[in-house]
C-alpha cells in the first residue's frame, strides 16, 4: 500500500514556550521558561528520533504534544488541532501517547496505581472494543505476548509489551513514544521498531520517539531532533546526518559527547 501523503504537516510546533506551574497553578513569577522558542514540523510518514540529555525537556515536549499540558493552541498543532483543547484527538486513537510507567486511577487505592491486578493479558487486549482482529493478531505476534499471562505475575518487560500492544491497537496517525522500549529485550525491540517503521511507510503515520538507547536505530529514523535546555539544537533528515557523520560530526550533550555514528 502506498503512503497516503497529505500536504499538511501532521505535527507543528511553532515557537513553543512552556513553564511548569507552581502550586497556585501559575508559573512562578519571574521564572524562565523550561521550553523556549521550540519549533518543529513533521509530515505523514516521518519517524523522528528525539534525543537529549536527562532533563533536557523531551518528556515535557511529548506530553505537550499529547495534550497533557496546556499551552496556547497556536503553539502546538497535531493533525491541525490542539491536543489539549480537542480531546477527541486522543480518544479517537488518532493521537497516541505511550510513556513511562503504566498506571491508572483506582477508586479505593488512589491515583496512578501500577497496572498489576490479577487479570489476563487476553482480557485486557480483547477488552478494547472496535479493533481490527488482523491488527490485534499482528501486534500480539510482533510483541510475542502470551495471552495467558496474569498481569500481577509478569515481568516488567512482559507488562510493558502488553502496555505497548494496548496502546497500538487503534491505528494511530501520530504516535508519541517516551522511552517505551527500555524494558524490552533486544529482539522484542527490533520487532517493534520494524512494525513501527511499516506503520509510517504503509499508512503514513508520524512517530516521535524519545530515547537514550541508540543501538539498532541506525536505519530507523527519517529525522533526528536534538534538544538541550528546552531548546531545539539540531533538527535534520537522517540522510543529512549520515552525510555529516561521514565527516565525523560529534553532537555534544552538555558536558558529554554523543557520537553521531551511533544514532
Ligand atoms: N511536573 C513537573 N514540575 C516541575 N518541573 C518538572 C516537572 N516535570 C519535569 N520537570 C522538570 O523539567 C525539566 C525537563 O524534564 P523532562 O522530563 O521533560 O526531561 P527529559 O528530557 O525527558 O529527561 P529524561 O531523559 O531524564 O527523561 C527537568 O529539569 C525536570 O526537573
Amino acid at each position: 500500500m502506498a503512503v497516503m501523503e497529505s500536504s499538511k504537516p501532521t505535527v507543528e510546533i511553532n515557537g513553543l514556550s512552556f513553564t511548569y506551574p507552581g502550586i497556585d497553578g501559575h508559573p512562578p513569577p519571574g521564572s524562565k521558561p523550561l521550553i523556549d522558542g521550540f519549533s518543529l514540523t513533521l509530515n505523514a510518514g516521518d519517524r523522528c528520533l528525539l534525543v537529549g540529555s536527562n532533563g533536557a525537556g523531551k518528556t515535557t515536549i511529548l506530553k505537550i504534544l499529547g495534550g497533557k499540558h496546556m499551552v496556547e493552541p497556536h503553539m502546538v498543532r497535531v493533525l491541525g488541532r490542539s491536543a489539549f483543547h480537542d480531546t477527541v484527538l486522543a480518544s479517537s486513537g488518532d493521537l497516541c501517547y505511550l510513556g513511562g510507567e503504566w498506571r491508572r486511577d483506582v477508586a479505593f487505592a488512589g491515583f496512578e496505581v501500577p497496572i498489576q491486578m490479577d487479570i489476563s493479558a487476553e482480557k485486557m487486549i480483547f477488552g478494547v472494543a472496535g479493533i481490527d482482529p488482523k491488527r490485534r493478531y499482528e501486534l500480539i505476534k510482533v510483541l510475542d505476548i502470551d495471552l495467558s499471562w496474569r498481569m500481577h505475575k509478569v515481568s516488567d518487560g512482559q507488562r510493558r509489551r502488553v502496555q505497548i500492544c494496548m496502546g497500538l491497537l487503534k491505528p494511530f496517525k501520530v504516535l508519541l513514544l517516551d522511552e517505551i522500549t527500555v524494558d524490552l529485550d533486544v529482539l522484542a525491540r527490533a520487532d517493534l521498531l520494524n512494525f513501527l517503521r511499516k506503520e509510517c511507510e504503509e499508512r503514513g503515520a508520524t512517530i516521535i520517539y524519545a530515547t537514550h538507547i541508540f543501538d539498532g536505530l541506525e536505519k530507523w529514523p527519517s529525522h533526528i531532533v536534538y534538544v538541550a535546555h528546552g531548546k531545539l539544537q539540531l533538527a535534520m533528515p537522517m540522510d543529512k546526518v549520515k552525510e555529516i557523520s561521514n565527516s565525523s560530526l560529534m553532537v555534544s550533550y552538555p558536558g558529554r559527547h554523543l557520537e553521531s555514528r551511533s544514532l
